[in-house]
């Protein structure tokens, strides 16, 4: 019987926060036609014309903000969760990261040396997105079809609304609540809005009333809705009322529109409204990273306190919580049982 395997895969991160680092990792990342979806010219024109020139000390200067001394929160942690799943399956683990090292490639091979032809490939991300879950998926085929073409990778699928999913972030979230909080902010990533259009094949998503429906054709690739059903599930578990809760989107790049409200403009808006004990969660994310650290522990402090905010209490990811991993082994041993199906 053909051996079995269990690849993670998360983003990735810079080899360090060197300045030729980042711009290498920056330079992999932005040129992904899935995540600056312009045709390659345009793209290179602004990637490696415009922003390389800039950003990467610029990011390199936060990176060290939140590096550890074993490497990138991201990586480090994602580590952490290979081992402990290792611990508790029977199959070999390994990770993979989209960009940077150790990249797809590295992590299949490592399953192949160990035996592996079937692979159940975990795309870390709660919500489909094309510059995420599409894009690894995309890049894990050209790997598998240009260098494993004797293997077979099982994806699983967005878990954004599976029960374990909720129930896990919902406790993890009532664990870290303080005792007093005005609201609770749940931050995504966000992401153009041009992408959900492009990646509807119904096309019947509007960016409008129809990302909060019950049902919409659209709802399996709008990471708008997907974004929105995450909250709202977490919220009826955690028994919030609506009006107590926020949903913005974060860590916007260049000029075109990304979904909206920002999260940078609430939290310079909401201490006004009366917000000024504050929560707030990223569950876009199920690692911290830079984007968690930096962007809304630190700055996003600052932007909301320098509006008037008192306290900000940040939640972190699910990280490496033992309840994340007995989900991350459920939907690995759900996939594994499909190769059986077949
Ligand atoms: C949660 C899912 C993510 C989506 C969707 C996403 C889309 C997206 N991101 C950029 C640009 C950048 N993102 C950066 C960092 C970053 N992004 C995610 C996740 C998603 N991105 C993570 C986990 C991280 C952190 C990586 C780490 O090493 O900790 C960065 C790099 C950092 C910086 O310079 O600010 C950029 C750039 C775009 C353009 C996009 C969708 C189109
Ligand atoms: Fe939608
Ligand atoms: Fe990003």
């Amino acid at each position: 019987m053909a051996k079995k395997g269990i690849l993670l895969v998360n983003l990735g991160s810079p080899r360090s926060t060197a300045v030729k680092d980042v711009r290498e990792y920056l330079d992999e990342f932005l040129m992904d036609e899935r995540v600056i979806d312009y045709r390659w010219i345009f793209r290179a024109l602004l990637v490696q014309g415009i922003i390389l020139n800039t950003r990467p000390a610029k990011s390199a200067e936060a990176y060290k903000t939140v590096w550890t001394d074993k490497g990138s929160p991201l990586i480090v942690i994602t580590e952490k969760v290979q081992e402990k799943l290792q611990k508790i399956v029977d199959v070999p683990v390994e990770i993979g990261m989209r960009y940077a090292q150790p990249s797809i490639e590295t992590g299949i091979q490592k399953l192949v040396d160990q035996g592996v032809s079937e692979i159940v490939l975990f795309p870390l991300y709660p919500q489909y997105a094309m510059s995420t879950t599409e894009s690894v998926i995309e890049k894990a085929e050209e790997v598998r079809k240009k260098k494993f073409p004797g293997i077979k990778i099982n994806y699983i699928q967005p878990f954004y609304n599976r029960d374990i999913y909720i129930n896990c972030l919902a406790e993890s979230i009532k664990e870290k609540l303080p005792e007093n909080f005005d609201a609770l902010q749940f931050s995504y990533h966000g992401v153009p809005e041009r992408h959900i259009f492009k990646t509807d094949p119904t096309k019947t998503c509007n960016l409008n009333d129809c990302c909060s429906r019950e049902t919409n054709p659209s709802h399996q690739f709008c990471y708008r809705h997907q974004c929105f059903d995450t909250t709202k599930k977490v919220i009826e578990k955690l028994g919030l009322p609506r009006e107590k809760t926020i949903v913005s989107f974060q860590s916007r790049l260049g000029k075109d529109k990304w979904m909206e409200p920002y999260t940078d403009e609430t939290l310079e808006t909401i201490p006004a409204k009366g917000v000024k004990n504050l929560a707030i969660v990223c569950p876009a994310f199920v690692s911290d990273c830079l984007e968690t650290l930096e962007e809304i522990s630190v700055e996003g402090k600052e932007q909301f306190q320098h509006a008037g905010g008192e306290q900000f209490h940040y939640i972190p990811c699910l990280n490496d919580e033992d309840r994340w991993i007995e989900v991350v082994k459920e939907l690995c041993e759900e996939k594994l049982k499909e190769f059986y199906l077949v």
